[in-house]
């Protein structure tokens, strides 16, 4: 062995004490932090029949305060996911909370339930947002992950139309940069594809680079991303769009990768559960307010928030399922409900609304 391998294998050995004693060191810290998660659960439990063991606007402050001391090498988003998961089994020790999500496996909805609540949660597909929806409401489930909004598409209807009925409480919300691959399986012949799957928002997501790429092949909408990767599984002529946990689970082979056609495309997913959540410190609210069918209505319904400069974050428009020509206002603010100024805010809407129901304040979305 040269003099050179022989340092090198010394230097490799010194490095790899250090990572094991460091790595004892970690484990040894992350017992002790899940002793205190369990404490924390028993103070919980001491306390009332309805413990409430997921707690979103602490979860935000401690994935924050991870990336404000976070001095590098690592990314503040790689810490804070380190953080994410830690937090995740721990939670898991107190309660393992059950999660729904608009499914099957493989799509983005899931990716996100994985961002939010880490992989130590319960997490179960549902066919549609409506499912989603109601297993929460009947306490099947702790909480559920449904698409709210695309960047590039726009919002999704079926979701805000659900708070309509629901009285379901808006409880955090997690963004997504959505990469849509075009894949294939083992059995495709590349150069004989004449038909390509994916749900019909990810094919207007990809819209150009199609018309670019695949100019005379049949673009055929279906159920989900994840529902458009198993279909190609079995056919020698077909593609799918999907993302990478759909490659993944149906052991496809990517054939083009990142193909949506902003780069900056990306998707917001809000968490639905049934509890009021505190102030974290970086807050935002939505609510959802119908008027009277009248001149001047929506500037009157605009104008408390200017008076108390407070940020409007997202303005939508339904119609309200109640009568012809009368609309519901979906609105998304910075901050907290609990926040003086913005209880002000609420009731000075309420005066001139003819309904308003606040879906929740929760913390903006750290990761
Ligand atoms: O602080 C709490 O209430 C906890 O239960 C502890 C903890 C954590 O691991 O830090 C776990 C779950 C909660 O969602 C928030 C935080």
């Amino acid at each position: 062995m040269s003099q050179q391998q022989q340092n090198t294998d010394q230097q490799l050995a010194q490095l790899r004490d250090r990572i094991d004693q460091i790595d004892a060191d970690i484990a040894r810290l992350i017992s002790q932090r899940a002793e205190c998660a369990l404490q924390v659960a028993e103070v919980k439990k001491a306390n009332g029949e309805d413990a409430l063991y997921y707690r979103p606007e602490r979860e935000a402050q401690v994935l924050r305060r991870a990336m404000e001391r976070n001095g590098g090498p690592l990314t503040d988003e790689e810490m804070a996911r380190l953080f994410r998961e830690i937090m995740s089994a721990c939670l898991a020790l107190e309660e393992p909370i059950k999660v729904a999500y608009l499914g099957p496996e493989g799509t983005f909805t899931q990716q996100a339930a994985l961002k939010h609540f880490g992989n130590s949660a319960k997490s179960r597909p549902l066919a549609a947002i409506d499912e989603v929806f109601r297993e929460v409401e009947a306490g099947a489930v702790n909480y559920g992950v449904v698409p709210v909004e695309n960047s590039t598409e726009g919002v999704i209807n079926h979701t805000l139309d659900n708070f309509l009925t629901s009285n379901l409480q808006i409880c955090g919300e997690v963004e997504l940069r959505i990469h849509h691959h075009l894949m294939i399986s083992d059995i495709t012949r590349p150069e004989a594809i004449t038909r390509i799957y994916s749900h019909a928002q990810s094919l207007a997501q990809c819209r150009k680079w199609l018309d670019s790429h695949y100019p005379n092949v049949e673009r055929v909408a279906v159920a989900s991303n994840a529902e458009a990767a198993k279909r190609v599984k079995g056919e020698w002529n077909a593609a799918a769009i999907a993302g990478d946990m759909a490659a993944d689970l149906y052991g496809l082979k990517v054939l083009a990768e990142k193909i949506e056609d902003r780069p900056d495309n990306s998707t917001r997913f809000l968490i639905i559960g049934s509890q009021a959540v505190p102030p974290s410190g970086d807050d935002k609210t939505s609510l959802m307010v119908s008027m009277r069918n009248e001149p001047g209505a929506l500037h009157d319904l605009l104008e408390p928030f200017r008076r108390h400069s407070i940020d409007l974050t997202r303005v939508e428009t339904r119609p309200s399922q109640s009568g012809n020509w009368t609309y519901v206002f979906f609105i998304d603010f910075a901050g907290h409900r609990d926040t003086p100024s913005i209880a002000e805010a609420l009731r000075e809407v309420a005066d001139c609304a003819s309904d308003i129901k606040v879906l929740g304040s929760y913390p903006r979305g750290v990761l």
